[in-house]
């Protein structure tokens, strides 16, 4: 049986397990609840004020409550009263619900509660950026697991999505789980009995690399940069990682492995240096951002910059509140791109949320009223996801690194036009780093847009591209993957995804093999988890990572 055929089964029961242990956690939401508290004692909760208004027609004429608002309200309290003297602080401490937030010099929370146990390089020369600033210096956090062998040749870079930490798996020094926990260990997809498994933070970010809530080394009081940060570029990001990997003595990454955002730097890695990159994966990843993703990403850069707590990027220090409440609604955003409505109608269809758990009161669904505030389940659930990340990325570093994830575009004339930008501002400090002169195949390109059906012999899982006109970008794209001929290429997305659709995988890879790459792999999963699904099905993602790595 193919691995395509077991991949429905597989699928089924993860969602069922995922769908039981979320309802489990459903039943138990200590956090996310208690926000919604009423924030004065005589305020109904909202599951109160549902009764009330059923049981009396009169009441309807009150303003309801809106524990929603009030949420955001009292985060910005709790978050000035951390900051407080401490006899206010005392008070608040005893109000205070939740414990997302540490606080360094301002209210503004110290990331380094979300991640610790990490090491620093530290590159004390400037970097020349794509966009034509210089970061004059830079530090990356980063963490490895398994062991650099003699040779130096056993190195896997991984990269990361927008917003994760270098802490992919568990350590000595970081004994909680990583994001990719399942995927990395002894015998693990990515196997540290045999590779040595690097993972950075990257530039740009708030996780110990260098990003705008940095102290800015222009700056005579080295004030964080805020958004005087310079744009950055996927490009900008790798050059940094292949910084630190001079620095630990790795010439040859046996591969590039990344996802979503990461996907991209993986190409971009191999773009920049094809005869130091051995392999490539890249999962849920693109050559080149649509407009769609732009779009959803420009949405949440836009609530987010509305917040008039990110006073236009310079919301550190103590007498200012970090933008709190556009990032939850930003994160509400993204959640709505991570998964996927199929995944949200297995588990949460259109249930209603019913009373606090220990309330006491479980109402049945006709007794509830509708509610402005979180009502049915995958509202409370969206709300959950936008309050539990608000206080544990830094603004400016979501939108800097989602600007470089738009501007990322591997079409031969947008690599040209961004290595004359970079050679006009930075002269001979750079290199030129242009896609190779190839002409593309005419007969593999009229195949690749041509709508007929597969021919026999060719890979299964290739599919062709169906809309000619929509892909007039395709011949220009494939150039400007030509540096990446001869690497072994796997690439993997979901069905499901609409961050980073489907046909961005397939066009991928199709570009790839236009471009005379001769061993790419490609593989279509049907998961119902959307974007996410390269966090949570390690059966198929990591099973394909591992095959690619035999
Ligand atoms: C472009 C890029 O940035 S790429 C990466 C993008 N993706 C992310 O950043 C996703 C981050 N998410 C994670 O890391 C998740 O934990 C995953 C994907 C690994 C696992 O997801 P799942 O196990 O399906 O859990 P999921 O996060 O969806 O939901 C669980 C949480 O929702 C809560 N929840 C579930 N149902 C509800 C509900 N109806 N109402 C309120 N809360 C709910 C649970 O209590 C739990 O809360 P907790 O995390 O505080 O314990």
């Amino acid at each position: 049986m193919s691995w395509l055929s077991t991949q429905g089964a597989r699928q089924a029961l993860l969602a069922t397990t995922k769908s039981s242990r979320a309802a489990g956690k459903a039943r138990a939401l200590p956090s996310t609840w208690s926000s919604w508290q009423p924030s004065s004692p005589s305020a109904p909760s909202t599951s109160q004020h549902r009764l009330v208004s059923t049981a009396s027609p009169v009441v309807g004429m009150a303003t309801p409550a809106f524990e929603c608002l009030d949420a955001h309200e009292a985060r910005g309290r709790r978050l000035m009263a951390q900051h407080a003297p401490p006899m206010q602080q005392q008070q608040q401490q005893q109000e205070d619900v939740s414990n997302t937030a540490s606080t360094s010099s301002g209210p503004e929370p110290s990331y380094s509660f979300v991640t610790s146990g990490y090491q620093l390089f530290h590159h004390n020369e400037p970097l020349y950026l794509d966009y034509g600033r210089v970061l004059p210096e830079l530090q990356l956090a980063y963490e490895t697991w398994g062991t650099l062998n003699e040779a130096k040749d056993n190195a896997i870079l991984i990269h990361t999505g927008l917003s994760a930490s270098s802490h992919a798996k568990s350590h000595g020094e970081n004994p909680a789980r990583g994001w990719w926990e399942d995927f990395i260990g002894p015998g693990k997809a990515l196997d540290t009995n045999r590779f040595f498994v690097i993972c950075t933070n990257v530039l740009g970010s708030c996780y110990g690399s260098t990003g705008p809530s940095s102290p800015n080394p222009y700056d005579p009081e080295r004030a964080p940069y805020g958004s005087r940060f310079p744009i950055l570029s996927i490009f900008d990001m790798v050059r940094a990682q292949f910084l630190l990997l001079d620095h630990l003595g790795i010439d040859s990454l046996f591969a590039s492995i990344g996802s979503s955002m990461g996907g991209m730097q993986s190409i971009a890695a191999a773009h920049l240096e094809p005869e130091r990159v051995k392999r490539v994966v890249s999962i849920s990843g693109c050559a080149r951002s649509g407009p769609s993703s732009i779009a959803l990403r420009f949405a949440q850069r836009s609530v987010l910059m509305s917040d008039p707590n990110w006073n236009r990027g310079h919301y550190y220090g103590p007498d200012r509140l970090p933008p709190h409440a556009g990032m939850k609604l930003a994160r509400q955003i993204a959640t709505i791109t991570y998964r996927s409505g199929p995944e949200w109608e297995q588990r949460f269809g259109r249930r209603r949320r019913r009373a606090a758990p220990g309330s006491g009161q479980e109402p049945s669904s006709s007794e509830l009223a509708p509610a402005l505030c979180p009502d049915f389940e995958i509202e409370s659930y969206i709300d959950h996801q936008g309050e539990s990340f608000c206080l544990k990325y830094d603004a400016n570093s979501l939108i800097y690194i989602s600007k470089a994830m738009d501007l990322f575009d591997m079409s031969d004339d947008a690599l040209e036009d961004l290595d004359d930008r970079r050679r006009k501002a930075h002269g001979q400090e750079v290199a030129s780093i242009k896609p190779l002169a190839i002409s593309t195949d005419p007969t593999s390109m009229e195949e690749a847009l041509s709508p007929s059906p597969p021919r026999a012999g060719r890979r299964k899982h290739i599919r062709t591209l169906s809309s000619p006109s929509a892909h007039f970008y395709l011949p220009s794209l494939s150039r400007g993957l030509s540096r990446l001929a001869d690497t072994p290429t796997l690439i993997i997305g979901a069905q499901s995804d609409i961050l980073f659709p489907i046909d961005q995988q397939r066009e991928l890879a199709e570009c790839l093999r236009m471009a005379g790459n001769s061993q790419v792999r490609y593989s279509e999963l049907d998961a119902p988890t959307g974007h996410d699904t390269f966090l949570i099905d390690e059966i198929n993602v990591g099973g394909q990572i591992r095959g690619f790595l035999a």
